[in-house]
């Protein structure tokens, strides 16, 4: 059972005050969880199906809560960077009444314990050393790779994988965009102030299509910070949240007994996603995925990735638990099959013989080619932590070895899942893997 404390007294206030603004709210309350700063828990038996938060339009903090003046002070700017100017450099007066609600976020000294971006760069930037013949090669690489964008553990070769994919890069522009937006408009303005802001609204809006808009905004764009519903953290199983232009309804998805947690799903995402976008990991998270595009590419020849590219199958590969996804094995087979035979596999048409014989090749290559080399990050990560990771600060070491051991764990349930007996057998007859057989 989780560890729960009560909320203390300003969740009180702010919950009275949800509740003046139209907020219904039954059966549950906030409470403080550790590891998870607030959350919902029951304060009875749910049974399935009960309406537990209903928050109405007009209690909503969208776009339509900013000025029109203070919108076209900024120009162009998106609605995540608007909004947060709006919290954070507004006239006071148009922010004081949401005062109470303003109280119970975090602080910025608790984002940077939690998110990357707020990382020192001793934990976010590659350690090199010297080798012995001169080389200058990566040492340690704290982060995971689909946070990093970087991909490359043996000397020599080092890939800068996604480049500026990687997502706390992408995250970085982003924030970095809007800033430099609001600092034209409020030139004496203070960064931490407007970073504290935007990642409240990073960690805490909703997804939300605002009532008769005629022109569809971006999807990016439909964000809206929503009283008390705000307080439920994320599970891969949750609660269903649902809008209309009433508002927002969350329902209760199963039983709950008094006192249990309960939870909303903020979508399919990665614990690689969950890190960067809201600065935690989940124990278990069926949704969990390690992008594959550094590790493949870079064995495709340019003129095979336009190939790939013709046929709509150019990058976003992923692994899971189960093992490989489909566009990864279509790109594999670029490698272990013919241009005629290869056709053959994305139409469909292969016969029976040929399907085997061409999965064996196939899971040959995942393994050897793709998923060792995953392994062998992995294994040279955590031994990386051993060495290096007592100078950096509780939250990032523990969080990040733990993902490092995740990806390690999925790396080889894929292994497990997919690789057929055969060319397990086949590779157990080379000694089996490098790296995953170091796992
Ligand atoms: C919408 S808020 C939820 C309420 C928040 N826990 C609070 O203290 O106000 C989202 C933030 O909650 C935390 N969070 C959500 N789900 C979590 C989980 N399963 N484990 C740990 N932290 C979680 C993360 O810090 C995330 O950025």
């Amino acid at each position: 059972m989780e560890e729960i404390s009560p909320a203390g007294k300003k969740h009180e206030v702010f919950t009275a005050w949800a509740k003046e603004q139209g907020v219904k709210i039954n059966a549950v309350g906030p409470a403080r969880i550790r590891g998870r700063g607030l959350g919902i828990v029951a304060t009875r038996k749910i049974q399935a199906g009960e309406e537990l938060v209903k928050v109405p339009v007009h209690a909503l903090l969208t776009i339509d809560s900013v000025r029109n003046d203070f919108r076209a002070l900024h120009g162009d700017i998106t609605v995540h960077g608007l909004l947060a100017s709006f919290l954070a450099f507004s006239d006071p007066e148009k922010t004081s009444p949401y005062a109470a609600w303003r109280a119970t976020w975090p602080t910025f000294k608790e984002f940077e314990d939690c998110m990357p971006i707020l990382w020192p760069v001793e934990v976010t930037k590659d350690k090199h050393q010297d080798g012995e013949d001169g080389y200058n090669f990566y040492a340690f690489r704290a982060l995971p790779p689909a946070i990093g964008g970087a991909w490359g553990s043996t000397r020599n070769f080092y890939i800068d994988w996604q480049g500026k994919t990687g997502l706390l890069h992408k995250q970085e522009e982003k924030l970095k965009k809007d800033w430099t937006t609001v600092r034209r408009v409020f030139p004496d303005a203070g960064i931490e102030t407007y970073t504290h802001y935007w990642l409240i609204v990073n960690t805490r809006t909703f997804y939300f299509m605002p009532p008769g808009v005629k022109n569809e905004p971006p999807q990016a764009d439909r964000m809206a910070l929503c009283p008390f519903a705000d307080y439920f953290n994320h599970a891969d199983h949750g609660c269903d949240v649902t809008s209309d232009t009433s508002g927002f309804t969350i329902t209760s998805d199963r039983i709950y007994e008094a006192g249990e947690e309960i939870y909303v799903s903020y979508g399919n995402h990665s614990n690689d996603f969950l890190l960067t976008e809201y600065g935690f990991i989940l124990d278990e998270n069926r949704w969990d995925s390690l992008p594959l595009d550094g590790p493949l590419l870079r064995q495709i020849h340019k003129s095979t990735q336009g190939r790939l590219n013709r046929a709509g199958y150019l990058g976003n590969y992923t692994l899971s638990r189960e093992g490989v996804c489909y566009r990864t094995q279509v790109a594999v087979r670029t490698q272990t099959l013919g241009n005629k035979d290869w056709r053959k596999f994305i139409e469909g048409k292969e016969n029976e013989m040929e399907e085997m014989r061409d999965e064996s090749k196939a899971d040959y290559f995942i393994a050897v080619r793709v998923l060792d080399g995953y392994a062998d990050e992995a294994t040279k990560a955590l031994a990386g932590f051993a060495k290096y990771g007592s100078a950096f600060p509780e939250y990032p070491r523990s969080t990040l070895k733990k993902r490092w051991m995740q990806i390690a764990e999925l790396v080889k349930e894929a292994y497990d899942n997919s690789i057929n007996d055969l060319t397990r057998e086949a590779l157990g007859r080379f000694g089996g893997l490098g790296g995953l057989g170091a796992l």
